[in-house]
């Protein structure tokens, strides 16, 4: 079992409706039902037995009642890319706002590094090195792009950092430079954000949260926006920062082709459940999730 994951804690690769997922191996864990995937192997991922970056168990939101996210319980290796797909109003984004701590847990546990951070505010979350970027941009239009990255820098390095902010801006150029550098923004540096095209200011997303040298990335509809001629450098940027940078990635997207030459793994949520998640191969070839999405093309 390559997953690393299932190796610490083994949960069985299963549908939510208990079907086995085809032609991948399952081990039973009587604790859970959640699928994670037995037998894929999983770029990058740690060793066998080792501290799952992220772990979920039963995690639940509830709003006024009414289950929005329910059990889902999966783990989550080093240096792994994740992508989640699922129809609109499937709880993907309440998932990510249950990881990121914006949603407080009506049920369940998240474990970051074998932490418990389930009752930790966002900040307290972040400076334990989650991170993660909105379906909607969520810029300063009046900023330049260099004084996005040069905030998020100081941010980072504390309270007091940001409390002696401009006086001590000239410390983070060079982390600002790198930064801009890799995101292929250096040539914007002195450009306003609301001059940016839409992929431009996705890149600069990305850049706010790399200067924060974040280990576990979550990426809200990173592509939403863009336009067809920026999705593949978009792409590859992202896939730099996984496969360069070493980083963990989750991605909620709807570009189907886009996530395939990413995820390691496919996530699909469906109801406020997680439905399945393997291989993309397997994922794909699961009756469950073609039977949920009604004949939608995967
Ligand atoms: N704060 C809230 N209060 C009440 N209901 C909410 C709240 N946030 C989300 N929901 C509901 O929860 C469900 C899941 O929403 P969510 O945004 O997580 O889905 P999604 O899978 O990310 O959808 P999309 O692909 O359209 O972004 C939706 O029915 C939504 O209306």
């Amino acid at each position: 079992m390559a997953n690393p994951a299932s190796a610490a804690d083994p949960v069985p690769a299963v549908t939510a409706t208990g079907d086995p997922v085809p032609a991948v191996p399952a081990t039973a864990d009587p604790a859970s039902a959640a699928p994670v995937p037995a037998g894929a192997a999983v770029a990058g991922a740690a060793a066998a037995g080792a501290v799952p970056v992220l772990r979920l168990r039963g995690l639940g939101w509830s709003v006024r009642g009414v289950p929005i996210v329910e059990d889902v319980s999966f783990d989550v290796g080093e240096g792994e890319f994740i992508a989640f797909i699922g129809p609109n109003g499937a709880g993907k984004t309440s998932l990510f706002n249950l990881i990121s701590g914006i949603h407080p847990a009506s049920h369940g546990k998240v474990e970051l590094d074998g932490a418990d951070i389930t009752s930790e505010p966002v900040h307290a979350r972040a400076r334990r090195g989650l991170g993660r970027t909105f379906q909607t941009s969520s810029l300063w239009s009046g900023m330049t792009v260099a004084d996005h990255v040069r905030l998020a820098a100081q941010a980072a390095a504390g309270p007091m950092a940001s409390y002696r902010i401009w006086r001590r801006a000239a410390r983070y150029a060079g982390q600002v430079a790198d930064t801009l550098e890799r995101t292929e923004l250096a040539h914007r540096a002195d450009t306003l954000a609301s001059a940016l095209s839409h992929g431009e200011k996705r890149k600069l997303e990305l850049a706010v949260l790399l200067v924060s040298d974040p280990r576990l990335i979550l990426l809200d509809e990173p592509m939403a926006g863009v336009s067809a001629e920026e999705v593949p450098a978009l792409t590859a940027l992202i896939r730099s920062v996984h496969r360069d940078l070493g980083r963990t990635v989750l991605m909620v997207e709807h570009h189907m082709d886009v996530l395939l030459g990413l995820a390691d793994r496919l996530a699909v949520m469906h109801h406020g459940t997680l439905l399945a998640l393997d291989t993309p191969a397997a994922v794909m070839a699961d009756t469950t999730v073609q039977q949920a999405y009604l004949g939608e093309a995967l």
